[in-house]
């Protein structure tokens, strides 16, 4: 099927969904919210998205406080009324960004997210709620603009914007947000802009620091001119791994729908392009640097540009555009051990040495009990310390356990380095744990 028809179909099933999202909305709300919290209000059908030419009298009320500044006023908010802009992630970033938008009266929002809420997203993806987990993403960040601004005209796209839908969905809008979390979707959205000649507002957050930028308007660079070859996948950190304090995407993703209204306003086009940069803990907590323009050699924006149509994001960074875990098989399997199995040899009280090789901050938050705790970044120095451990358990067997099973494998090889071969890593590490032995052990 092509892009084209794969995206009108979404938007004919977005308006027949609507009764099944009412549906599942309420009974999700009953099971999971206290029974006397009113109903959530269900998503208007989808009207065409029309242009117009003077604000009407509710408007006017609506948005009152917006007009009386200077810097907006009439033609500024009709500006905001008559535009449209793509939010690509409601997540992190993507929540404050679309509620924001939605809220200063930005006519038509497409919110494109593949996921679904998680509980664990709700600590800082504020646009969704309990009541809506389970729901997808961009379903949810619909119901709740509508709630906000009824207004609005709202499109959810529950599908991965990936170079078969890129062009297509993006062409609809005026400006377009990147609020994602990883490579391949950043280098995707940009060069989707550069080719569609559509403003970029990017940023990223990260445990207690994020950064944005506006790229490709008004003659400034695109992101390839700044990040021309993608970062080793290896160096790549998300949330799921390093954490974020909630407020960090919060405070960043509401600065990007502030650069979409200084964009649609024409206040931005008179600004040097920056990069702005975050650290919830330091001080100065905000730095501006001014960043290099346009370059000439880039290879989608520049002179004689080598991409001229999308490519396989993917295979160019190395690396997937995964939310979940990433498990990575670094040992033949005889050189792991499954939780299953590592259950059964505990339960049979089999001596050996368990090892758990997590950060501190983990290790305080949940953990088997008679571990050794040596976290993987002190390892090499502590082998010692393990050896001695394991001499009180007569040279028994070590079993290396982490979060997810990937630091434990790394362990492994490190000590079959060293000359320990009785070692073995511990399948999938505590998620695995949680999910396959014991429920009631703490999932993060
Ligand atoms: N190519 C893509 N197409 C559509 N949505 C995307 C794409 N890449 C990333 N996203 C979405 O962008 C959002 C990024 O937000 P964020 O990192 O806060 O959330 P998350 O992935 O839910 O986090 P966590 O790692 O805690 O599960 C996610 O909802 C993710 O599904």
């Amino acid at each position: 099927m092509s892009a084209q028809s794969d995206v009108e179909r979404l938007a004919a099933e977005n308006a027949a969904l609507q009764t099944r999202i009412q549906a599942l909305t309420k009974e999700n709300s009953r099971l999971k919210a206290p029974q006397t919290s009113p109903p959530l209000p269900d998503p208007s059908p989808l009207t065409a998205f029309t242009q117009v030419e003077s604000l009407n009298n509710p408007e006017i009320a609506r948005y009152s406080r917006q007009l009386l500044l200077p810097e907006v006023g009439v033609q500024g908010q009709l500006s905001l009324r008559n535009a449209s802009v793509l939010v690509v992630g409601a997540g992190g970033l993507g929540s404050p960004c679309i509620l924001y938008l939605a809220a200063m009266g930005v006519g038509k929002i497409g919110v494109i997210d593949h996921d679904t809420v998680e509980i664990s997203n709700l600590q800082r993806q504020v646009i969704h709620s309990e009541s809506r987990a389970g729901l997808s993403k961009a379903r949810s960040a619909r119901l709740a603009v509508h709630e906000l601004n009824s207004d609005c005209h709202c499109i959810a796209y529950d599908l991965v914007f990936d170079y078969t839908v890129a062009l297509s969905v993006a062409a609809e809008y005026d400006v377009v947000v990147d609020a994602t979390d990883n490579v391949p979707t950043r280098y995707l959205v940009n060069d989707t802009c550069v080719l569609l000649g559509k403003p970029l507002v990017s940023a990223s957050a990260l445990k207690l620091d994020g950064q944005l930028t506006v790229y490709n308007y008004a003659g400034g660079p695109c992101y390839r001119c700044l990040f021309p070859v993608p970062p080793p996948p290896e160096t790549v950190t998300n949330c799921s791994d390093g954490g974020v304090l909630g407020v960090v995407p919060g405070i960043l993703g509401t600065l990007q729908a502030l650069e979409v209204v200084k964009i649609l306003t024409g206040v931005k086009a008179k600004e040097a392009p920056t990069l702005l940069l975050f650290s919830a803990f330091s001080s100065p907590t905000f730095r501006s640097i001014k960043i290099r323009g346009k370059q000439a050699h880039c290879a989608v924006c520049g002179t004689q540009p080598t991409i001229t149509e999308l490519q396989d994001y993917v295979a160019f960074c190395g690396s997937q555009p995964t939310d979940g875990p990433v498990h990575l098989n670094l040992l033949p399997a005889g050189d792991r051990i499954t939780c299953a199995d590592y259950h059964t040899l505990r339960q049979t009280g089999q001596p050996h040495l368990l090892v758990d090789v997590r950060e501190p901050v983990q290790y305080d938050i949940c953990r088997l009990p008679g571990s050794l705790h040596v976290p993987w970044r002190d390892f090499a120095q502590r082998v010692p310390d393990i050896l001695a451990a394991r001499e009180a358990v007569s040279h028994q067997p070590i079993y290396i356990i982490c979060r997810l099973g990937n630091d434990s494998q790394e362990a492994v090889l490190h000590l079959r380095e060293r000359g320990v071969v009785d070692a073995k890593d511990i399948v999938g590490g505590l998620l695995e744990w949680h999910q396959s032995v014991d429920p009631t052990f703490p999932a993060y």
